[in-house]
């Protein structure tokens, strides 16, 4: 993670090549990153992009959940949940500057933020049923809260990848921007909301956000028992393995 401040903005540019795909190492380094900033009394905002090219985050690393150690992955789920507890709950404002492809995990990175960005010719969404899995009520809920719940329901389902146009259209981005104004825009957007006093934005975000953070703090336990236990069945691992090798094999076709 490539973390520096510019005067009160903290950049994070995700650099895990080859697709900043999330393992339990890299999410402790992004909690561990995202909480120093907020702890910095200097700190109003954060943008969030990527350092590779096309790639914004290509989400959980699948081989964290491919033939599972049950300790460890019960580690990375808890990553996962505090990671999404950081953004979404957070106090400072939040841009992604989405450069790049955005599947699952990488989407709900940017769906945490207050505003998203983002380069055009990519894809951004929850693509979880494609891999055969199913994203967790937090992730069902981030989404919703984003483009509204009949938009939500038929994406989550059908695990769609949207356009960077078709993602603008039903409001999953705010703004599309070229990639190489993707940053001076950031802080555009960054300086609109540092316009507002920064109490009552994060008072107004606590009240639209809280009940959502709420619910999975009240349920955080049960969620990690059953991300473990549907994870580590045989039918889903076996449409894991599927899903791996179809990524391999696209590599070589
Ligand atoms: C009842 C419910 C209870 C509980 C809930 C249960 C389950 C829910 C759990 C979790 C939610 C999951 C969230 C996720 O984020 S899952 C991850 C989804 N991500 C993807 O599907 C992305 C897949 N990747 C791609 O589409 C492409 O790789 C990408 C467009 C990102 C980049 O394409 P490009 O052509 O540039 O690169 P590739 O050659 O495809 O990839 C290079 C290299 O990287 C490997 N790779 C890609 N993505 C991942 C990944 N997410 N994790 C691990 N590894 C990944 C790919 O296989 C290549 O490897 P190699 O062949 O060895 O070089």
């Amino acid at each position: 993670m490539l973390t520096f401040k510019e005067s009160c903005i903290g950049v994070m540019k995700l650099s895990k090549p080859p697709v900043n795909s999330l393992n339990l190492e890299y999410l402790t380094e992004f909690n561990i990153a995202i909480e120093k900033l907020e702890n910095d009394k200097s700190c109003r905002g954060v943008i969030i992009t990527s350092a590779l090219p096309k790639i914004f985050s290509a989400g959980l690393d699948i081989l964290e959940m491919y033939q599972p150690n049950t300790d460890r992955l019960r580690q990375f789920w808890t990553q996962v949940q505090q990671l999404w507890i950081n953004l979404y709950g957070s106090q400072v404002a939040t841009v992604a500057a989405i450069n790049g492809h955005a599947p699952a995990g990488g989407c709900l990175v940017s769906l945490s933020c207050d505003y998203r960005i983002m380069a055009p010719n990519y894809t951004i969404g929850l693509n979880e049923t494609q891999l055969g899995i199913v994203a967790p009520f937090w992730f069902s809920d981030t989404i919703t809260n984003t483009i509204g719940f009949r938009k939500a329901e038929r994406a989550l389902q059908l695990g769609y990848m949207f356009t960077t146009d078709e993602a603008k259209a039903c409001g999953l981005i705010d703004k599309i921007v070229p990639p190489d104004q993707i940053m001076a825009v950031a802080h555009e957007e960054m300086k609109k909301m540092f316009a507002v006093p920064d109490f009552a934005r994060q008072i107004t975000k606590n009240q639209c956000r809280k009940q959502f953070i709420d619910k999975l703090h009240a349920k955080r336990d049960a969620d990690t028992d059953n991300f473990v236990n549907f994870i580590t069945k045989d039918s889903i691992q076996k449409a894991m393995g599927k899903y791996l090798e179809s990524l391999k094999k696209r590599k070589s076709g």
